[in-house]
C-alpha cells in the first residue's frame, strides 16, 4: 500500500505513454504518491484559495487561544470565590476571561463552519476540474483502456460507493486541528499546574493510542481503496437497477432478485474488507489499559498533592481541567475517519490531472502546438502503411501489416467479419489510437506530425456507438462544430441532409427540447431518430469545413425508407469529400468508389464492386450470401414457376 491510499500495482507503473506525468504536474503527482493523503490535501488548500486558508488558520489559532484561556479563567474564578477574602478583582478577572472565551466560541464557531464549507466546496470543485481536465488531456484514448488509470479515476471520484468528496476532509480537518491544539495547550497547562512529567506521561499515552487508531483507519481506507473493483461493480449494479437504460431488460429477463442479491453481496464484500482492517480487538484492549495506567499515574499524585495542600486551589482546578483537555490528543472517531477517507481522493485526482498530452510529433514542425496544422487536408490521399495495432491490454494484434490507400475526394467502403478491425481502422484514422508499427500518412506526412485537434477539425465522424447526448436537439447537431458561431441555416441544412429535419417539429420544445425523459419537458428519441441526429451532427461538421466523412454503420437503425433515402443522397452527401464507409449492408457498400475487405488484420481484397464481384473472392461470396434471400423473395414474388426455375433442382430441370 502506498501513502496515497493506492496499492502498489496500481500507482507506480506509469507504463503507458499517455499516463506519464510531465513538468509541474509530474513532480506534484510524485510528491503526492510519497506523502500521506492528508498532507497532500493540506498542501492543496492554499493553492485552491489562499485567502480562505489563511482566514481559517487565523480562526483556528484564535479558538486554540480560547481553549487555553478556559482552564485559566475557571481556575482564577474558583480561586477567587474560594478565597476567604473574596477579592472582587480576582472574581472580575475570572469572569472577564470566561466572557472572552465564550465570546470567542460563540462568534468564531459559525464563521469557522462557513469558511470550512466554502474552502471544502472550492477544493471539491478544483479536484473535480483537475480530474476532468486530466482525463480529457491525452490526445489519444488509450489511457481509458488502462486499468491503472481507470482505478485512479474511480478514486478521484471519491472512494467507492461511500463517495466522500475531499471537501468533507476540510470540515474534518478544521474540527480536528482545534482539538489537537487544545490537547497541546492542556499539556502545557497541566505542566504549569502540576508537574512537568504529568503531561509527558499522559500526552504520550494519548498520542500513542491515537496513532494506533489512526493507523487502523489508514488501513481501513486503503482496504476500501483496494476494493474499488468490487465497489465499482456494486456501483454499476445500483446504476443498472435504478436508471432507465437497463429498465426494460431488467424487467423482461426478471433480473430483479439477481440484481438485489449481487448488489448486496458486492457491497458487503467491499465493506467487510474495510471493517476487518479497521478493528483490532487486542490493540483496543491494550490502548484502554495504557490510558488507564497513565491516568492513574497522574491522578493519584494530584489527589495526594490536593490532600496535603501542596497545590493551590487555582492550580488544582487548572490541572483537572487540563487533564480532561488532554483527551483532545487522542482518538477523535468520526473526524479522523472522515479526514482520511475523504482525503484519499486528492492524490488520485492529482495523478489523473497530471496525465500528459499524449505522444508528441516530430521535432521542428510548425503550428501552435509545435505540430503541423491540417487545414484543407487531405489534398492527395490518406495512406495506411504497414500498420500494426493492438489495443492496450488487448488480447493481440487487431491489425498486422495493413496497407491501404484512400484517394482524396473518393469514397471507400470497408467490409469484413465482426471483429475484423474495421472500426479500429476508423479510430486510427482519427488519431484516437496510434499504430504500434507502421504509420498513417496524410499527403505523405505522418499523422503524428499533425496537431491532433487540427486534424480532427477535418473529420466528420459517425461512430458505430455514437453518443446520445441528453441535451437539446440544437446542441446535439451543433456539437459537430462546437466553436462555430450559432448558425441556424447550417443546423437546418445538416438536419435536412441527415434526415432528421421534421422530427424536431413534433417535439414539445422544437430545437430546444432536451433529449431525455429525465428532464422537464424532455423526451427520448427512437433508435433511428438518434442515428439521423448523429448523421446530422457529422454533416454539420462538413458544413463547417470537415473534408473527411467517416460513417461506421450509418444505417444500422434506419427504417427501409430512411435507408433508401440515404442511398439516394449518398452521392450528394459525399460529393467532394473523402469518405470512409464501414457497413455490413452491401446495398450501401456498393455505392462506394472502392471497397476494401479486412481479413486477418490486413486488406484481403481491394477494388470496385464490379471488380471484386468478378474476382469471385470473399467479397463476392459475402455479397451473394446477403443478396440471396432477396433473390429468393423476388422469385417468390414473381410466381411459383420463376421460383422453381431459380432453385438448383428447378434450374436443372429447366
Ligand atoms: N477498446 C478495446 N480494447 C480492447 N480490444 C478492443 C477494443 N475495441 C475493440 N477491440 C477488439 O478489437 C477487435 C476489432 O474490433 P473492431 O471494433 O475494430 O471490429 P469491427 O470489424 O468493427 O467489428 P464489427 O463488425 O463487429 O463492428 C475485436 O476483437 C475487439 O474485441
Amino acid at each position: 500500500m502506498k501513502a496515497d491510499g493506492t496499492d502498489t500495482d496500481s500507482t507506480d507503473t506509469d507504463s503507458t505513454d499517455t499516463s506519464r506525468a510531465d513538468g509541474d504536474g509530474k513532480a506534484r503527482a510524485r510528491r503526492a504518491r510519497r506523502s500521506s493523503e492528508v498532507l497532500v490535501l493540506v498542501r492543496q488548500l492554499p493553492r485552491v484559495s489562499r485567502g480562505l486558508t489563511l482566514a481559517l488558520a487565523v480562526l483556528l489559532l484564535a479558538q486554540a487561544t480560547g481553549s487555553a484561556l478556559l482552564p485559566l479563567a475557571t481556575g482564577r474564578l474558583v480561586a477567587a470565590l474560594t478565597d476567604t477574602a473574596k477579592s472582587m478583582r480576582g472574581v472580575t478577572a475570572g469572569l472577564v476571561l470566561l466572557g472572552v472565551v465564550l465570546f470567542l466560541d460563540v462568534v468564531l464557531e459559525p464563521i469557522r463552519t462557513m469558511l470550512a464549507w466554502r474552502l471544502g466546496t472550492a477544493l471539491d470543485g478544483a479536484m473535480a476540474q483537475t480530474t476532468v481536465d486530466g482525463a480529457l488531456r491525452p490526445a489519444q484514448i488509450g489511457h481509458l483502456d488502462d486499468a491503472d488509470v481507470a482505478d485512479r479515476v474511480e478514486r478521484a471520484r471519491a472512494v467507492g460507493l461511500g463517495a466522500h468528496p475531499p471537501g468533507q476532509a476540510v470540515t474534518a480537518l478544521v474540527g480536528l486541528v482545534p482539538l489537537r491544539l487544545t490537547g497541546l495547550v492542556s499539556a502545557v497547562l497541566l505542566g504549569w499546574a502540576g508537574q512537568w512529567w504529568m503531561p509527558v506521561v499522559l500526552g504520550a499515552a494519548w498520542v500513542v493510542t491515537g496513532r494506533w487508531q489512526e493507523k487502523e483507519i489508514q488501513r481501513s481506507v486503503s482496504a476500501h481503496a483496494g476494493e474499488t473493483a468490487q465497489l465499482r461493480r456494486a456501483a454499476y449494479l445500483r446504476e443498472v437497477a435504478t436508471t432507465a437504460p437497463a429498465a426494460k431488460e431488467v424487467r423482461l429477463f426478471g433480473l430483479r432478485s439477481w440484481l438485489v442479491e449481487r448488489f448486496t453481496t458486492a457491497w458487503w464484500d467491499g465493506m467487510v474488507q474495510m471493517r476487518r482492517a479497521r478493528v483490532s480487538p487486542r490493540r483496543h484492549a491494550l490502548a484502554i489499559l495504557l490510558l488507564l495506567a497513565a491516568h492513574l499515574a497522574v491522578v493519584l499524585p494530584l489527589v495526594h498533592q490536593a490532600t496535603h495542600g501542596d497545590r493551590s486551589v487555582e492550580q488544582l482546578t487548572v490541572a483537572l481541567q487540563a487533564l480532561l483537555g488532554l483527551f483532545a490528543l487522542g482518538f477523535s472517531g468520526d473526524l479522523q475517519w472522515m479526514l482520511h477517507t475523504a482525503s484519499a481522493a486528492v492524490p488520485a485526482a492529482l495523478a489523473v490531472g497530471a496525465l500528459e498530452t499524449g505522444e508528441t510529433g516530430e521535432a521542428g514542425q510548425v503550428g501552435e502546438t509545435g505540430r503541423l496544422g491540417a487545414a484543407g487536408l487531405p489534398r492527395r490521399e490518406i495512406r495506411f502503411e504497414n500498420v500494426g495495432f493492438a489495443y492496450p491490454g488487448g488480447r493481440g494484434r487487431v491489425l498486422d501489416g495493413l496497407d491501404l490507400v484512400l484517394p482524396a475526394g473518393s469514397s471507400l467502403a470497408i467490409v469484413g467479419d465482426n471483429g475484423a478491425g474495421k472500426s479500429t481502422l476508423t479510430k486510427l484514422l482519427a488519431g484516437l489510437y496510434l499504430p504500434g508499427s507502421g504509420r498513417v500518412t496524410v499527403d505523405g506526412q505522418d499523422l503524428r506530425a499533425h496537431d491532433p485537434e487540427s486534424w480532427r477539425r477535418q473529420l466528420a465522424v459517425v461512430f458505430q456507438d455514437f453518443v446520445r447526448y441528453p441535451f437539446s436537439v440544437r446542441d446535439n447537431v451543433g456539437f459537430g462544430r462546437i466553436e462555430a458561431e450559432a448558425d441556424e441555416g447550417a443546423l437546418v441544412e445538416a438536419a435536412r441532409l441527415g434526415g432528421f429535419l421534421g422530427v424536431e417539429a413534433e417535439l414539445p420544445g422544437g430545437w430546444d427540447t432536451p433529449l431525455s425523459g429525465a428532464y422537464t419537458d424532455g423526451t427520448d428519441l427512437s433508435g433511428g431518430q438518434w442515428q439521423r441526429l448523429a448523421l446530422s451532427r457529422a454533416l454539420y461538421a462538413v458544413r463547417h469545413g470537415a473534408r473527411v466523412l467517416v460513417l461506421d454503420e450509418p444505417t444500422a437503425h434506419l427504417d427501409v425508407r430512411a435507408e433508401h433515402e440515404l442511398y439516394a443522397r449518398f452521392l450528394d452527401l459525399t460529393a467532394g469529400l473523402t469518405t470512409v464507409l464501414v457497413s455490413h449492408r452491401f446495398a450501401t457498400v456498393r455505392l462506394a468508389d472502392r471497397i476494401a475487405v479486412v481479413e486477418d488484420g490486413r486488406i484481403g481484397e481491394y477494388g470496385t464492386h464490379d471488380e471484386l464481384l468478378a474476382a469471385g473472392g470473399r467479397y463476392a461470396r459475402m455479397f451473394r450470401v446477403q443478396s440471396q434471400p432477396f433473390a429468393v423473395r423476388e422469385d417468390v414474388l414473381a410466381g411459383p414457376q420463376a421460383a422453381a426455375e431459380t432453385t438448383p433442382e428447378g434450374a436443372g430441370r429447366a
